[in-house]
């Protein structure tokens, strides 16, 4: 906004001062999520943000941060992603960014290491900052950035040997190491990209990249697919076209939808609200504890199933071949960020069959529009038999080692994942159980190559690996229940008898279960301080889809999450429940909300009528 020129709102500006007052740590800084120790990417970043929303050099918050950012080595540490930024104010000078070329858009896309074969998120950060360096965009220096330039490095900025700091990373902020291999392609990229390449073919790669991002601007309504790619968009936009652009001033009026206001103030969401997903889950978790048949309920569902009919994606885009099939799918959040994700896809599934086949809600999506979803699945199905999160898997693993990032591991491209695999093969038994004629050979295929993927990812203490929240009770939660859809339990199948194995011996005293963030990181099971209702409402939910035959470490379980039941029927905020690409934690707000009472009521269901004719 201030590249823009785009006024921030007063509101906003409180709001979000407030938001960072709220939430720095002890030392004055921020990490790079909620719960994370200061880095100097978020440190640096969110420092400048104060300065720029008018916060005086010598107010405590901003006193508090300097020192911390400062104490971390200053602003030559920040990770490639905020030089960036950095660079685009004129905070940091471009050739102390590593190349990012608008070339590669040109690279014919059979070549193995094309920008098309990597993982989407990662693809669309690209296009944005390739033009943003190749063509050096930086902004007016006013008094302002005069000012914030001395402030966030320990020397002054002349001193600064920007072309120096081109690998340089504080030690706070490397998660991983660029590949010494990297390394030399960025010095004879530099050179080629400095002192070789001609103006027309710079000039051909703009228009190239400029195209693309049009169409993914025009693709999701302005909002992009995430505020990443977005806000590096919003400047592109004013580069190419200009401050008084009917481009900028659309991209203007989509900057609200990632904005989001809470107690502790205003802050941008990871996208664009997580409406699909919340109401997929949502409806699961009502008809699971058999409230539908309550008035308020039904009610409440109708208008849920109304959401569900308008999200679905009904077309596949005609004008990108980098994007993955995706009619009868279902987003993340809403229509207009469009694009297919696909265990969102599978839980929109399974909550419409259940809606509209179990409990005689009108079929507003028709039997072939739930066909459509159903090949849009099939068509995401790996090599491996897994599913990934947006695409098929394109590349090969080795583009991690031209992984320009410091901050985040395995992101070049799409793998499968046992929580989106899982989703996947219950909903597609759900829908053979109530639509059998529809390519029922491809479906048992797709199904038996699934479990057979996710017992290969069985770890040998019985637990999976979660990729989207945490950690192993999150994917364990998913992993039982892919045997069950196979018709394979306690009974049954020795992967679900290690796995129960594993939930039993994390269960804590007081019949809980808190799995700390740092699993994610540590890839082991780390123990919160304190239970946590999420992971609870997710161990005990394992057990039930397990077949466990002993009800007493359930019923244990769930008389944790009872008791934590506030008067007002909510639960509580406790620890931060997701996260992405191993390091970075996300908060999903609503799990203590539903996966609860999904875990509450999947027990009455299963359970209480055996108590009651047991008398
Ligand atoms: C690269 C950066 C920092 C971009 C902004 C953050 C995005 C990458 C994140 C924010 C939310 C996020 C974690 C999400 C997902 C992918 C990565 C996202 C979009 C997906 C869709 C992957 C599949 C998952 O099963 C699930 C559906 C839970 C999540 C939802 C949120």
């Amino acid at each position: 906004m201030y590249i823009t020129k785009t006024p921030v709102p007063a509101p906003w500006r409180i709001e979000m001062t407030r938001y960072l007052a709220r939430r720095a740590n002890a030392d004055g800084g921020w990490g790079l999520h909620l719960e994370g120790r200061s880095t100097v990417f978020a440190t640096g970043l969110y420092y400048v943000m104060l300065r720029l929303l008018g916060v005086g050099k010598g107010e405590g918050l901003v006193v508090r941060a300097r020192e911390c950012l400062l104490g971390l080595g200053g602003a030559t540490g920040m990770p490639q992603w905020g030089k960036i930024w950095l660079a685009c104010l004129g905070l940091y000078k471009w050739e102390g960014v590593n190349c990012v070329p608008v070339d590669l858009w040109l690279l014919p896309s059979w070549l193995p290491f094309h920008p098309s074969r990597w993982w989407v998120q990662c693809r669309v950060v690209y296009l944005p900052t390739s033009y943003l360096w190749s063509n050096r965009c930086t902004a007016p220096l006013d008094d302002l950035l005069a000012e914030v330039r001395e402030e966030i490095y320990t020397t002054p900025y002349s001193a600064v040997d920007f072309g120096r700091h081109r690998h340089t990373a504080a030690p706070s902020d490397t998660i991983r190491s660029v590949s010494g291999l990297l390394i030399f392609l960025f010095s004879i990229l530099a050179f080629w990209c400095n002192y070789l390449r001609p103006q027309w073919l710079l000039r051909l790669a703009n228009r190239r990249v400029g195209e693309l991002m049009r169409r993914e601007e025009r693709n999701t309504d302005y909002n992009c697919l995430a505020p990443v790619n977005k806000a590096f968009h919003m400047v592109c936009a004013l580069y190419e076209d200009g401050p008084d652009s009917e481009r900028l001033r659309r991209h203007r009026d989509r900057l609200a939808v990632y904005l989001w206001l809470g107690p502790d103030g205003m802050t941008s969401g990871g996208t664009n609200g997580v409406q699909l997903w919340d109401t997929a889950f949502a409806v699961q978790a009502a008809v699971e504890a058999g409230l539908a048949s309550d008035p308020t309920v039904r009610a409440s569902l109708a208008k849920a199933h109304h959401f569900l009919d308008i999200t679905q994606l009904r077309d596949d885009l005609t004008d990108d071949p980098f994007r993955q099939g995706r009619k009868g799918g279902w987003p993340f959040s809403t229509r207009s960020n469009g694009y297919v994700v696909s265990d969102c896809t599978a839980e929109g599934l399974k909550a419409v069959l259940m809606l509209q086949k179990e409990l005689g809600f009108p079929a507003l999506v028709s039997d072939a529009r739930l066909a459509d979803c159903v090949d849009t699945l099939l068509a995401m199905q790996n090599a491996d038999g897994g599913f990934g999160s947006y695409e098929q898997t394109r590349g090969s693993p080795l583009l991690e080692y031209l992984n320009p990032a410091e901050v985040f591991n395995d992101v070049m491209i799409e793998y499968s994942y046992v929580e989106c695999t899982t989703a996947v093969l219950t909903a597609l038994a759900r829908f053979r159980a109530h639509i059998p004629g529809h390519r029922a050979r491809d479906i048992e295929g797709a199904m038996r190559r699934a479990v057979g993927f996710v017992a290969a990812r069985q770890r040998p203490d019985g637990a999976w690996y979660g990729s989207w929240a945490i950690c192993f009770t999150y994917a364990t939660f998913f992993a039982v229940q892919a045997f069950e859809a196979r018709g394979l339990q306690y009974g049954s199948s020795d992967e679900v008898r290690r796995a129960c194995a594993f939930l039993l011996a994390k269960q804590r005293d007081d019949g809980g279960w808190g799995e700390h963030y740092s699993s994610c990181v540590e890839k082991r099971y780390i123990e919160h301080e304190t239970s946590q209702v999420v992971n609870t409402a997710w161990a005990v939910m394992a057990l039930m889809h397990a077949g466990y035959p002993d009800p007493e470490p359930v019923e244990r379980g769930l008389k944790l999450i009872a008791d934590r039941q506030q008067p007002s029927g909510e639960w509580l905020q406790e620890g931060v429940e997701g996260v992405f690409n191993r390091t970075c934690m996300i908060g999903y707000p609503n799990y203590k909300l539903y996966f609860t009472v999904m875990a509450l009521g999947m027990y009455s269901r299963m359970y209480l009528p055996k108590i009651q004719n047991r008398g």
